[in-house]
């Protein structure tokens, strides 16, 4: 069914149309029969190199509650790096003086811990966490998440339940939960994970003990989501910032800056290349999920276990440029 121009939002300079959400999802899954299965399937997470390569799963959730889904849907995917975007809005809800505004401002508040731009290094390089005295580039690559699961930790006492229940209120799935098996491969492989958080520790840039923080970390990735729950998880962030019963998590600006975010750092190495071929806000797990956001319009998930050399699903990036091409809803 066409959306009656719901959104303020079609593209910068452009006046917002219609869009016919069932047939772009039709589209686009002509346009990624090619890649189902291409890619390679995260073995460093030995769990996650089980997963059937084969699968692909679409689903595109619209502001005023329409759901299209095409695919494998509605098959639960480990979460992994998408967690992150949701521990951070719940920061940025909560840390009453992370006001945003600049790198440093506010005391105590997350930005004093984390910067907002792109690192241009994998997702767990230790590189630039060293030369740069333990403040990682941007909450979305490893480093940064941890810090913030640890800020989120510090605030609510419980990192791990408070992203869950937010997942959990958000998909409407209340028996939403982590995959302890998975969880356990994490941890028995997470060597980088930890010297990244001792180094930060080192640098006086961890507020928990550094195993805690990890271990709520470690569990926020393990959470499993379907396609058609994670688009209506995304939701929040497109209607920037109000929750599925109608009450505000965070505000206008809030949003703004978690779509920026996105946008420049949400695909890591690959922020240029998603920014070029999709134009969408973005966020990326090496479950192979991939999360895209239209502001004032709807969510888009799509899930294929293979990922590319910068540990972005093939088929879902496929996907996300497809569904951009078709509905004309890039942002640029
Ligand atoms: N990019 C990702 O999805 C990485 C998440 C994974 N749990 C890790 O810590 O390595």
């Amino acid at each position: 069914m066409p959306d009656a121009a719901v959104g303020d939002f079609g593209g910068i300079g452009r006046t917002p149309e219609p869009v016919d959400y069932a047939a772009v999802v039709a589209k686009v899954m002509d346009a990624v029969a090619p890649h189902v299965g291409a890619g390679k399937v995260a073995d460093y997470i030995p769990e996650l190199a089980r997963v059937d390569p084969g699968q692909f799963g679409l689903a595109v959730a619209t502001v005023d509650g329409a759901m299209h889904t095409a695919g494998d849907a509605d098959t639960p995917f480990a979460i992994e790096s998408i967690s992150k975007l949701f521990a951070l809005a719940l920061v940025l809800a909560r840390d009453a003086e992370c006001d945003g505004t600049a790198v440093g401002s506010g005391a105590g508040g997350l930005w004093r811990r984390v910067r907002r731009e792109p690192s241009g290094e994998p997702f767990n390089s230790l590189i630039l966490l060293e030369i740069e005295k333990g403040i990682p580039r941007n909450p979305f690559i490893n480093p940064g998440a941890i810090v913030v699961t640890d800020q989120l930790h510090a605030l609510t006492g419980n990192a791990y339940a408070a992203v869950r229940e937010l997942l959990r209120a958000e998909t409407g799935n209340p028996h939403l939960h982590m995959d302890s098996v998975i969880a356990e491969s994490e941890a028995k492989c997470g060597n980088r994970n930890r010297a990244l958080a001792y180094l930060m520790a080192d640098f006086g840039n961890m507020r928990s003990q550094v195993a805690e923080a990890l271990d709520h970390y470690i569990r926020q990735c393990s959470i499993m989501i379907t396609c058609s729950e994670l688009a209506r998880a995304g939701l929040l962030v497109a209607r920037r910032g109000v929750r599925a019963d109608g009450t505000r998590l965070f505000g206008d600006a809030e949003a703004r800056r978690l779509t920026a975010v996105m946008m420049t750092c949400g695909t890591y190495d690959e922020a240029g290349e998603f920014a070029y071929r999709v134009g969408l806000p973005c966020k990326s797990g090496v479950g192979g999920g991939m999360l895209a956001v239209v502001p004032g319009r709807c969510a888009v998930a799509a899930w294929g276990p293979g990922l590319g050399p910068k540990g972005n699903s093939v088929s879902g990036a496929a996907a996300l440029e497809a569904f951009a091409d078709i509905s004309g809803l890039s942002l640029f």
